[in-house]
């Protein structure tokens, strides 16, 4: 650690959200010039501590003292004004509003001159700060929408740093970044230390976490465990503290099956000269029954417009989508109406029925397979299976998603296609998210239903988890597949990383 001055004290920091407890009395020490990660499980009380610094939540009790000075932000703008920024986990750009409008919102002041405002001056800025991110291709005067999840969240970590904060906190945002995305983010967030300030890091990945961070905090069940030096732990040590127990660490499967060059097993989905304009250039594959397949690439290769394309919910798809027997997929009715599950990386809004409740999200589709005449006690009872199979941490199934921590909200998301019994899953950043114990449980699922005979697409960012999980690997690049790889024991994060660039 850089220096050693106390930057930021929080103490007995505690919430309760009716019966949920979610952090305990609290008490932590931040430092200039560290980068402090803070780790537990999906729903330990990492986002609602941080939320309340930052001014996203209020303050059950307790005080947040930033610098000899005590602060209770109202609200995020509040919370940017002293000295607090946030990255959070799932989008945290506004719809309606331009790039511009997004980077200076709540600081619209700083370009107004007698009542009104100087849009024009407002959209030079942004534009130099952007170009100065090495964002030139973002144009500060178009709308947020016409940019991509990816690209939403780097222009949210400049948004987060161009004023300089003293603490910026980093929610969970790597998993939702390709490669350079993330290195992208490290540089900011070294870049923050560097200054003497601090960086609040959570992230479920330990390798990650050891990595970049100076200190560790580890939060059980809202409660405060132990703080520890990166550089006294390893990754097993600190999976054990995280989740109270020794921990295996094989989480991917184990298996090499011996086919090497071509996939078997019948056709169950395939892509014939699929383009979507910006994304996808003429692609076609191939997803058969019994295998996983994994999608990766770098940011902007157009990975994730697959799943949406493969789901009939691509706008602008040209090409054919179609099962192995030939029945067209050209819209998400008949996606559903043919076993096909789709989760979604922008899992907030494009997966989840995000004012509504964990029953509802989990038994809407399953809801035409129940007869004509549902019982409440019924559907109670099936979402309640669903959740539980997913250790889904929650109140009761009649609880808001909207209530439930990030991880939490993902398990939702893959209980809802449990329940249907897809046969074909399309799945888009899995574990966006999701804790080591459950990242196990969920590994051993998918290769379960492998071995069931289901097809399985993993469009993922991390590269481990498409080593480690599936049979072949498609790597993508400016909109084409650049690169087929079969699975073997000898397959390295290299051989990936060089058919991406
Ligand atoms: N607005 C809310 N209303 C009710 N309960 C909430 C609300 N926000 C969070 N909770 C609950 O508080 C607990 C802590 O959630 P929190 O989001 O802080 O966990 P987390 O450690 O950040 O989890 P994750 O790793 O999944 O992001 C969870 O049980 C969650 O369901």
């Amino acid at each position: 650690m850089a220096e050693s001055k106390l930057l930021l004290h929080a103490e007995k920091i505690d919430k309760k959200f009716g019966p949920t407890h979610a952090v305990k009395e609290v008490s932590l020490d931040f430092y200039a010039g560290e980068i402090h990660a803070l780790i537990g499980e999906n729903g330990s009380g990492k986002s609602t501590f941080t939320n309340m610094l930052t001014g996203i939540l209020p303050i059950g009790s307790g005080t947040f003292t930033l610098d000899g000075e005590q602060i209770a932000p109202k609200n995020q703008v509040d919370g940017n004004h002293h000295g607090v920024a946030v990255i959070v986990q799932e989008l945290g750009t506004l719809n309606g509003l331009t790039v511009a409008e997004n980077l200076f919102l709540g600081d619209e002041g700083r370009f107004m001159k007698y009542g009104i405002k100087n849009t024009a001056a407002m959209n030079k800025k942004a534009q130099e700060l952007l170009d100065g991110f090495g964002l030139s291709k973002v144009r500060a005067t178009a709308p947020i929408e016409n940019y991509n999840f990816e690209e939403r969240k780097i222009i949210e970590i400049l948004k987060s740093t161009w004023f300089d904060p003293k603490i910026l906190v980093v929610d969970e945002t790597t998993t939702a970044l390709s490669q350079d995305g993330r290195e992208k983010l490290f540089e900011v967030m070294r870049d923050v230390r560097a200054k003497g300030h601090c960086v609040i890091f959570i992230s479920h990945d330990m390798a990650e976490v050891l990595e970049m961070s100076d200190r560790i905090s580890i939060l059980r069940d809202g409660d405060y465990i132990t703080t520890i030096n990166a550089s006294d732990v390893d990754e097993d040590r600190l999976k054990t503290l995280m989740v109270g127990r020794e921990m295996g660490d094989n989480y991917y499967r184990t298996d090499y099956p011996n086919y090497v060059t071509e996939p078997q097993g019948e056709i169950a989905i395939m892509m014939q000269n699929v383009s979507v304009p910006g994304s996808l250039d003429n692609v076609s594959l191939e997803l058969h029954k019994g295998e996983i397949l994994g999608i990766g690439g770098l940011s902007e290769c157009g990975m994730h417009e697959v799943g949406k394309a493969m789901f009939g919910a691509s706008y602008d798809r040209e090409g054919i989508v179609q099962l192995g027997d030939g029945t067209p997929i050209n819209d998400i009715n008949a996606a559903i109406n043919n076993s096909i599950a789709y989760a979604s990386k922008d899992r907030d809004n494009e997966s989840l029925l995000i004012n509504d409740t964990i029953q509802d999200n989990i038994t809407l589709p399953s809801m035409r397979d129940m007869g004509l005449i549902l019982k409440q006690k019924d559907l109670k009872a099936f979402a309640k299976k669903y959740a539980d199979i997913m250790s889904t941490k929650m109140v009761g199934v009649d609880q808001y998603v909207s209530a439930l921590s990030g991880g939490n909200k993902q398990k939702v998301v893959l209980a809802r296609w449990l329940g249907k019994q897809s046969n074909i899953l399309l799945l888009d950043s899995p574990t966006r998210g999701i804790d080591i114990g459950v990242k196990a449980d969920i590994y051993q699922l998918l290769a379960e239903m492998r071995n069931q005979g289901k097809a399985i697409l993993i469009i993922s960012e991390e590269i481990m988890e498409l080593i480690g999980m599936c049979d072949r690997i498609l790597v993508m690049k400016d909109g084409k597949i650049n690169g087929q790889l079969f699975r073997s024991p000898e397959l390295t994060e290299q051989d990936i990383i060089a058919k991406m660039i």
